[in-house]
């Protein structure tokens, strides 16, 4: 700032010395004045932010491919892409064109980054990251000199540290590379993008220091197709959620250095965690270990493991408290849940609350035995039966149903779409945009109709045991799975 300050008062007093004169140049400074205050502001949003940024990354841990969990298939590809910048003799002799920039695609937390840095690591590059958000400026310019300044610096911290090459990670690129003209008014996007393609069509296997991109997103449709052509980021790599090994070794991963208990199985983790990203796991060890630390235990136990899933899935615990007459109500509706959940599929209830967490009042976590990629019309039944489970309970034990199961209700009504929409209802095959409103809506009732005599008969034949859970729930509050079925299997043999 203190520049600034300098130019103001040397103009100030240039225009009071004039005015003396009786030389009226008013109009004329100021104008000036604003033009230098701009250009220095400019100036400036584009030096500070970027120094704090690179000097952090200078500080990185180095990080290998057996750091990463799963993502095989990620790491055979990238792995594979880089040998060409290994073998960079071998390549020119062959006249391959270089490889210049490779691009993640995949949801947040599924470990891009990692694998930027393991892919640093294994060609002993330099490694700089940035986010396209952070070349987003309102100054027209920034942008662009910022993409200039990431390639020097890259270049430069190569040579200091004597390395031959530089991985450049550009995180979330949608932002800046997102397709041309269609940020309305935002010419700033352009020139940076446009910066980019520059820079990357000028590297070449002759530089002294070659730099390979590597760009994430999870919006490659948004992507301008410029950067997605040959000589650009023409490899692409997809970065999945893991499947039930991948979180297994992911689990491993972040729990090497923590003490668990002997009766811990992460399989049976990796189990209820069908969904959860790298990043989702990594919590899901660090909330267990604060847990075991918050009640002084030496170990982390399942109960740590099972309370930190929950947490992480529906975030901390509220302090939101219900009526009496409001957590009887919840117990029904969640009993509800979880006694179709086990109808459907025994084995399936992991764990039934009425504590509120997040924004549920209370609710029925599911295992998944399975990861499934494909659904049948009886698993789809299956499942809008255990969603409208809650409400039909509420009927059936307190004669009407509340607010509590709205979102239910959305959710089953999404599922009688799969079986519509997947060609499974009576209609046969049917697109969206030519089906009548009314047919829709007929045949959703039709579907809900029968599933909806399936609940009420399974939850009629069961009341005995659905006292006995309630009951349990209000004193307990939270049941872990292997109690409930233990309660539903006793009455069971007792009747
Ligand atoms: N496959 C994995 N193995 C081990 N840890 C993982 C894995 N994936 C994610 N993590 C954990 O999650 C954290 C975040 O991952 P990372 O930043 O690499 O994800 P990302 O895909 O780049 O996410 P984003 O798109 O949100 O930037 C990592 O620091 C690590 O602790
Ligand atoms: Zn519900």
């Amino acid at each position: 700032m203190r520049y600034l300050e300098l130019i103001l008062g040397i103009v100030s007093a240039i225009v009071i010395f004039l005015g003396f004169q009786g030389i009226d140049l008013l109009p004329v400074l100021l104008f000036a004045g604003l033009v230098i205050i701009f250009w220095y502001q400019t100036k400036r949003a584009g030096e500070k932010s970027f120094a704090t940024h690179i000097h952090n990354d200078s500080k990185r841990e180095l990080i290998s491919f057996d750091d990463i969990g799963g993502q095989d298939i990620a790491k055979g590809e990238l792995r594979e892409a880089l040998e060409f910048i290994k073998d960079i003799e071998r390549i020119k002799k062959l006249g391959i064109r270089p490889l210049k920039g490779i691009l993640l695609n995949g949801p947040p937390g599924t470990g891009k980054t990692l694998l930027a840095k393991a892919a640093a690591c294994f060609t002993g590059s330099e490694f700089l990251a940035a986010s396209g958000s952070e070349f987003v400026e309102m100054y027209v310019g920034v942008g662009a000199r910022r993409v200039r300044q990431l390639f020097k610096q890259a270049r430069d911290m190569a040579k200091r540290n004597k390395k031959k090459s530089a991985v450049i990670f550009i995180d979330e690129i949608e932002v800046l590379g997102g397709k041309r003209g269609q940020n309305a008014g935002h010419m700033e996007y352009d020139q940076t993008l446009n910066e980019l393609l520059v820079q990357m069509d000028g590297m070449s296997e002759n530089d002294d220091v070659r730099i390979l991109v590597i760009g994430a997103t999870n919006r490659l449709d948004i992507l301008d197709s410029a950067l997605l052509r040959p000589g650009r980021f023409d490899r692409q790599v997809k970065v999945d959620l893991p499947d039930k090994l991948g979180r297994i070794k992911i689990l491993e991963l972040h729990t090497r250095n923590k003490p668990l208990a002997e009766e811990v199985s992460l399989a049976d983790v990796a189990n209820d965690t069908f969904g959860f990203s790298g990043a989702h796991l990594e919590s899901v060890a660090n909330e267990a270990a604060i847990l075991a630390f918050r009640e002084n235990s030496r170990v982390i136990t399942v109960q740590h493991l099972r309370s930190a899933v929950e947490k992480v899935i529906m975030g901390e615990k509220l302090d939101k408290i219900p009526t009496t007459v409001e957590k009887r109500r919840i117990a029904i509706h969640e009993t509800g849940h979880a006694l179709l959940s086990e109808y459907i599929q025994p084995g399936s209830v992991a764990s039934v609350t009425v504590v509120p967490r997040g924004n549920a009042l209370g609710y029925v976590r599911q295992t998944q035995q399975e990861d499934m990629y494909l659904y049948t019309l009886d698993y789809i039944k299956g499942k809008i039966a255990v969603a409208i489970a809650g409400a039909i309970a509420e009927d059936i034990f307190l004669g009407a149903r509340s607010t509590g199961a709205a979102s239910d209700f959305k959710q089953a009504v999404s599922m009688a779409k799969q079986i519509i929409f997947g060609g499974m209802s009576e209609l046969g095959i049917v697109s969206p945009d030519d089906i009548p409103k009314e047919l829709l809506h007929n045949t959703i009732t039709g579907i809900f109709k029968e599933v909806e005599s399936l609940v009420t008969n399974v939850l009629s034949a069961n009341q005995a045991a659905f006292t006995q859970i309630v009951d349990s729930l209000l004193t307990k509050e939270c049941i872990a799975g292997s109690e409930f079925q233990t309660i539903l299997n006793g009455v069971k043999q007792a009747s």
